[in-house]
């Protein structure tokens, strides 16, 4: 079987020929040449694309691009089709997509699928930060970050989770207070989960903490929105790079440019802060420790090593956008999510409700450690993951060299993507999948079971670096919020949809509801913790 190397030899060598019978033959000879050259070319071609995955075929330059719409959803139809490996040429990008839950852990668990893919917005965050490098430099910050995280109570074990417990608790307590304010009236959560979600990623990250109708905050709000509206924009110049040229296009991948400037000045401000009070030995943050990492390497000579070469303050930039952005978002959608699902489902909402009376009782608020006795509160955030699957694609993740799963090639530099959203739906894996069903998640002997094809999070080595911080939030939030409130629809609202935008996240459609007191007087929400946890107000001034 000819190679595509020997292929191109040949083709090289008849263009030899070529050149030498035009300076000597007639035009015929010279149309058989091109006619044969154009064959062998086409049969290789053929031949390259028998080894990859099936697929839909599409238009030269565009391929399937134009067909697509909302991609987890297309791709959802051609898996039935296609079956669970496929592959479709977007511009010129070749996507493959997984969409067995096994054959995505076999994937992911290997190095080579670790990649991210090179289009034009990659090469705009220039393959900084943890979301959007790969090689060495993400090893080495995965392994950082993933130490020095747990240090900051990203832990079930030890202290450290009761650090991180305090610090979700005074946001919690924090948006009990702002929640009892709008008296049951219907109000739209969205901007005070915003608030409280991101206070406790950017406590963590930078010792900030946002209030309420923040000048700062709205701003950091809106350019990470308007990134993610202008990253939709301009989307499809990601396979078809001439699509940038189009006219508003590239004032829109400008814009994109300029709304990170603008945010790493403001994160380039609290580094400079950070550097003016900090104690090596006693790191208040994820800034403070970042600055003093530079600093060791500084002092042992290895300054220039240190991110694999890169700007050592543009790497810590981009890492706190990174986290603000993960860590935000996705909290924040999941728990709209668990409202839609409460309002859907008022007996799943009593059950929850009557599961926090008796175990935590009506005279203090749920904690952590009730975690483990409130089976189904955890599986009902559960069944919100599954059934909203809020990161259905992951992030995308692209071979380092040419690998091989179930005998066909996946090319490297191609772009591979998990259909989570797929795997949570499909019918031979889960009972009735479209009814929400908390109880699916919990054993014969009471106990939670997560299957294996449960991978809101994703699979393998760069599965999310943030689940623990996730499930500790989603927990305390959603527990804290059902023990002191009824969520219930406003009279004669329709019920809110199960359709999501398609943003950074899936989140839901914009709904009001109403959240009504459970508690008397006597069970007032606490009064906001004054605890050790350094922080500093932003905005207020
Ligand atoms: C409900 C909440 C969350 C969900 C559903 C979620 C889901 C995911 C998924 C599906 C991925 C991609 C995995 C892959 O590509 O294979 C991911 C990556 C990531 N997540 Fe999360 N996430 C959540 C919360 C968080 C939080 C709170 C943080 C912040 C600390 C975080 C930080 C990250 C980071 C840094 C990555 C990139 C990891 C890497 O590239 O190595 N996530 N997350």
């Amino acid at each position: 079987m000819l190679s595509f190397v020997s292929n191109s030899r040949i083709l090289w060598g008849l263009w030899h020929v070529l050149g030498f019978c035009a300076s000597r033959t007639s035009t015929p000879l010279l149309l058989i040449a091109v006619i044969v050259l154009v064959g062998v070319k086409i049969v290789s071609t053929l031949k390259e694309i028998r080894k990859l995955p099936p697929g839909p075929w599409g238009p030269p330059v565009v391929g399937y691009l134009p067909f697509l719409g909302v991609r987890h959803k297309a791709f959802l139809e051609l898996a039935s089709h296609y079956g669970s490996l496929f592959s479709a040429r977007l511009g010129n990008q070749l996507t493959v997509v997984l969409s067995d839950y096994k054959l995505i852990r076999e994937a992911f668990r290997r190095e080579e699928f670790t990649g991210r893919p090179s289009t034009p917005l990659m090469h705009t965050l220039d393959g900084l930060g943890i979301i959007n490098s790969d090689g060495r430099l993400w090893k080495s910050q995965r392994r950082f970050l993933h130490d020095k995280l747990r240090g900051f109570g990203m832990t079930y074990l030890g202290n450290g989770k009761n650090v991180m417990e305090l610090r979700i608790k005074r946001e919690v307590y924090d948006l009990l207070e702002n929640i009892k304010r709008t008296n049951g009236s219907p109000i739209d959560v969205n901007p005070s989960l915003a608030l409280a979600v991101s206070n406790v990623i950017c406590g963590i990250t930078m010792s900030v903490r946002f209030v309420h109708g923040d000048a700062r905050f709205e701003r950091l709000n809106h350019l990470v929105e308007e990134g993610m509206r202008l990253f939709g924009e301009v989307h499809y110049g990601e396979y078809v790079p001439l699509y940038n040229y189009l006219p508003g296009k590239a004032q829109a991948k400008e814009k994109v440019a300029k709304n990170r400037e603008e945010m790493f000045h403001f994160y380039q401000t609290l580094i400079d802060e950070h550097r003016q009070s900090l104690d090596p030995s006693n790191p208040r943050d994820l800034i403070d420790v970042y600055l003093a990492e530079i600093e060791k390497a500084k002092d042992e000579g290895r300054a220039q090593d240190l991110f694999e070469g890169r700007d050592h303050e543009l790497q810590l930039k981009q890492i706190l956008g990174d986290l603000f952005s993960a860590g935000m978002e996705t909290i924040k959608s999941s728990l709209l999510w668990m409202f839609v699902f409460m309002i859907r489902n008022p007996d799943v909402k009593r059950k929850v409700q009557e599961e926090l009376d008796s175990v935590v009782g009506r005279s203090r608020l749920p904690s952590m450690e009730d975690m483990s006795r409130l089976p189904y509160t955890e599986t009902t955030i559960l069944e919100t993951l599954r059934m909203s699957s809020i990161v259905p694609l992951a992030t995308t993740h692209s071979p380092t060299k040419d690998v091989h799963l179930q005998g066909y090639k996946i090319p490297a530099g191609s772009q591979v993507v998990p259909l989570i959203n797929c795997v949570h739906m499909d019918p031979n894996l889960w009972d009735d999948p479209k009814t929400f069903n908390p109880s699916r998640f919990i054993d014969e002997n009471g106990k939670i079971r997560r299957p294996e094809y449960f991978m809101p999070f994703g699979v393998g080595r760069r599965m999310c670096l943030g689940d623990v911080l996730a499930r500790m939030e989603m927990f305390m939030f959603f527990s804290c919020m059902m023990h002191q409130y009824d969520v219930t629809l406003n009279e004669g609202d329709p019920l809110p949809s199960l359709e999501g935008i398609v943003g950074a996240t899936i989140a839901p459609m914009a709904f009001r509801v109403k959240f009504v007191s459970r508690s008397s007087p006597a069970h007032a929400v606490p009064a906001p913790l004054t605890d050790n946890v350094h922080l500093r107000h932003v905005g207020a001034h």
